[in-house]
């Protein structure tokens, strides 16, 4: 399938010198649910900022469906959606107003049908007739993302939805993407909750110091650097593990409360029975057994903290 949005050696070095996108290439499949991962400062709303016009590269190329963000930007911009971290709303206007005059905004027809699904699709169709003021924070949020919608866009970028945003509402918030994809938008969206992304997203990105360290499948990519590990609780706490464990390639807990086995990825597979057996043989009573497997946390961690 061709990219929807094609990145190539994306470079941004701000006024005062700071490089803030070092050679970035991305290319964003139609439909999908890209979610990219970074620490504060990564770069992650500089590069969206470029994709949708707002700021210029320094270096490199964007194509959005085939046009150039910089000398096609009328054609790039119709076809994003763009809700920024910010609320950047009237508050003395209507939500049914804020979302139709976005709509004429860029341009298009007033289409009274489209607003009323876009606003009952993001439950927002009882507060139509109220003013912004008079919403909760994750009302105006979801206003934002009425905004962002109503022109159509067939791309919407959704910089940090949910910061911010309470865990009931902010499954809610997922509900409504997943609504969106389903109709064929493709959703980029940048998250510091690795849980969102590991809930959303088809595929992950990871960004740190102006650079894109990974683009990965999110199945192939906990798949690839997922380990697990075996706990067993002793129920006497060991100062050292006996040496025919040692030699199983066991690890103490550091309170000696439990034996660790870690394997995945290749490595130490099948050795669960040998080291079942071996605990057994060395006369040692387990009184609770655990298994657990990496997380993305995990994952982001130790890509993130590897550069760092
Ligand atoms: N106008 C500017 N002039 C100089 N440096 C800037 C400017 N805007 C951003 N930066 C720097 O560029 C880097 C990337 O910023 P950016 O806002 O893209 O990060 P981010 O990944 O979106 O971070 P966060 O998760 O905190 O929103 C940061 O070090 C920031 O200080």
């Amino acid at each position: 399938m061709p990219a929807i949005v094609s990145i190539r050696n994306l470079q941004k070095t701000y006024a005062n010198g700071f490089s803030a996108l070092k050679g970035v290439n991305l290319d964003i499949e139609e439909g999908e649910i890209l979610a990219l991962l970074g620490p504060n400062g990564a770069g992650k709303t500089t590069m969206i900022s470029i994709i949708c016009g707002i700021s210029m590269p320094t270096g490199g190329t964007v194509m959005v469906g085939g046009h150039d963000v910089v000398r096609d930007f009328r054609q790039t911009r119709k076809l994003i959606g763009l809700v920024p971290q910010e609320l950047t709303i009237d508050q003395f206007e209507t939500v049914w107003n804020t979302v139709s005059f976005s709509r004429g905004l860029h341009g298009e027809k007033a289409n009274p049908k489209l607003i009323e699904q876009i606003l009952k699709d993001l439950s927002l169709w009882d507060k139509r007739d109220n003013k912004l003021r008079e919403l909760s924070g994750g009302m105006k949020r979801r206003v934002l993302i009425a905004k962002a919608l109503a022109h159509e866009p067939r791309i919407l970028f959704l910089d940090e939805p949910t910061a911010g945003v309470d865990v009931e509402l902010r499954r809610g918030m997922w509900a409504a993407i997943d609504r969106l994809r389903e109709g064929g938008v493709t959703v980029i969206l940048t998250t510091h909750y690795i849980e969102e992304a590991e809930e959303m997203a088809d595929r992950i990105g990871v960004i740190s110091g102006g650079e894109i360290l990974l683009v990965e499948e999110k199945r192939a990519l906990m798949q690839k650097l997922g380990r697990k590990q075996l706990r067993l609780e002793l129920k006497s706490p060991l100062s050292v593990l006996p040496p025919s464990l040692d030699a199983l390639q066991l690890s103490l807990s550091e309170d000696g409360r439990a034996i660790i086995h870690e394997y995945g990825n290749g490595v130490g597979e099948g050795r669960i029975g040998a080291v079942l057996a071996a605990v057994e043989r060395e006369g040692l009573s387990i009184s609770d057994v655990s298994t657990r497997q990496s997380s993305l946390e995990d994952i982001f961690v130790s890509l993130v903290g590897d550069r760092a």
